[in-house]
């Protein structure tokens, strides 16, 4: 499904990611885990076709980031840790955008996260006038409906309370059983009422 091959990246004065390869051959929650600053964005961004590495290959299925990236973004969902949306932009409009680009969002994951980040309230509100935690959750509900066999999340229990916790893991391991869903933590997610279960971790 996604083929990471001898990644490497450098910010000036460190090395970051070296050769890191890794085939992620099956649907299921993979975690990417370590301290803070050992690279997990770094990796998730370049994994994305968010970041471009210094050396080395993506593959999404048989597409090459490199060189096919819309065929292999298009099999693929990411989201950030930070923020990054038009501060003018409502919560609506965001999803009407991706619906647009997308072709269509999967209307269960809309429902099931909707009520479980209790989001309606939100939606007629731009991105600069709702809360960090509020703006987190309608990219991550963008994100996971999008309907793609990959789903790349950069710490997504950060900022969430705890029944929006309990509603993203619950949608995360539905989905799971179909898609390959990667997502970073720094620190063991169950501390933080995030039992996320993943069928494997991998250490940075
Ligand atoms: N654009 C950048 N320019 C320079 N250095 C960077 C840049 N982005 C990240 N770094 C550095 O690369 C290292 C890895 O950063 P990264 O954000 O990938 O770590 P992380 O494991 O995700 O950390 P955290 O758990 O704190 O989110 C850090 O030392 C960081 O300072």
């Amino acid at each position: 499904m996604l083929r990471a091959v001898a990644l490497t990246k450098h910010f000036p004065g460190k090395q970051v990611i070296a050769n890191f390869s890794f085939a992620w051959s099956t649907p299921g929650i993979y975690l990417i885990a370590g301290p803070n600053g050992v690279g997990k964005s770094t990796l998730l961004a370049m994994l994305a076709g968010a970041l471009a590495a210094d050396a080395g290959e993506v593959f999404v299925g048989d597409a090459d980031l490199r060189n096919s990236p819309l065929s292999a973004r298009r099999r693929l969902s990411f989201c950030p840790a930070d923020c990054p949306v038009f501060p003018f932009l409502t919560g609506q409009d965001w999803l009407g955008l991706l619906a647009s680009v997308r072709g269509h969002l999967n209307r269960q994951a809309l429902d099931q996260l909707m009520d479980g980040f209790q989001l309606h309230a939100h939606l007629h509100t731009r991105f600069d006038q709702l809360s960090l935690g509020t703006a987190r959750k309608i990219l991550l509900l963008g994100s996971a409906a999008a309907d793609t066999e990959i789903l790349i999340l950069d710490e997504p229990s950060n900022g969430l309370d705890a029944s929006s916790l309990a509603a993203l893991q619950q949608v995360l391991r539905e989905q799971a059983r179909q898609r390959l869903i990667i997502l970073s933590c720094h620190e063991p997610a169950q501390r933080r009422g995030f039992d996320i279960s993943p069928d494997r971790t991998l250490s940075l």
